[in-house]
């Protein structure tokens, strides 16, 4: 059973491997941050065709004319060159078998029909959005450090680091929820009716 399996299980548009990979990823990156420095970004997985066409190049994309086979998430140099290029504005676009087809994308979003907890801003409300406009699941590394997920334009899951707990109440999550330690971050999620821990 992989680590984020209760976020990742039951989401029929996304490949599962992947959306733990990015989110793995995301937790990397909220509690590295880079060169001293917290970073804040936003993966949009899967649905890849729907989500290119609903967001737009902020800057000449790094990853642009690279092979496929050179942009896969599942290998390290793509991990650290992703790690590097998230001090850049903008969104990642990770296609559902888990390449990373664009970087630095702003996602055109809207808050109409998007119901967020306070406190959350415009990287949110366009995850929220993406997430309800396609098929596509939005992984958000707020630079509180904290991981939340997006699906069907709602905040489905956060990933905290243990720190922040003892310091506040800092969930967004309202109940029923499910809550798991890994190591030094805990996972807050909906419950959701599709796990099975005996899959
Ligand atoms: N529509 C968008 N598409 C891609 N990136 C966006 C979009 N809107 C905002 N961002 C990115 O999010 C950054 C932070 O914006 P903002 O502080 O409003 O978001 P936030 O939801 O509060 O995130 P954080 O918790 O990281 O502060 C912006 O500087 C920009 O890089």
């Amino acid at each position: 059973m992989n680590s984020f399996y209760e976020i990742c299980a039951g989401k029929n548009n996304c490949d599962a491997s992947t959306l733990e990979q990015t989110i793995q990823l995301a937790v990397e990156i909220a509690r590295e941050g880079r060169e001293g420095r917290k970073i804040g970004t936003l993966f949009v997985v899967s649905d890849k065709k729907a989500v290119l066409k609903r967001s737009r190049p902020l800057i000449l994309d790094p990853l642009y004319g690279h092979p496929e086979q050179r942009k896969r998430l599942c290998d390290q140099d793509v991990r650290e060159t992703v790690k590097e290029l998230a001090q850049l504005d903008g969104a990642f676009i990770v296609s559902g078998d888990g390449v990373v087809v664009s970087a630095a994308r702003y996602i055109n979003a809207s808050s109409r029909r998007i119901d967020l907890p306070l406190g959350l801003g415009s990287r949110h409300v366009a995850a929220a959005s993406i997430s309800r406009d396609t098929r596509a699941v939005a992984v958000v590394v707020s630079e509180s450090a904290i991981v939340r997920v997006f699906n069907d334009g709602r905040l489905i899951a956060e990933i905290i680091p243990e720190v922040w707990l003892f310091a506040q109440e800092a969930t967004k999550i309202k109940s029923p929820r499910l809550e798991r330690t890994i190591g030094d971050v805990k996972i807050i999620a909906e419950t959701l009716e599709k796990y099975n821990p005996t899959n």
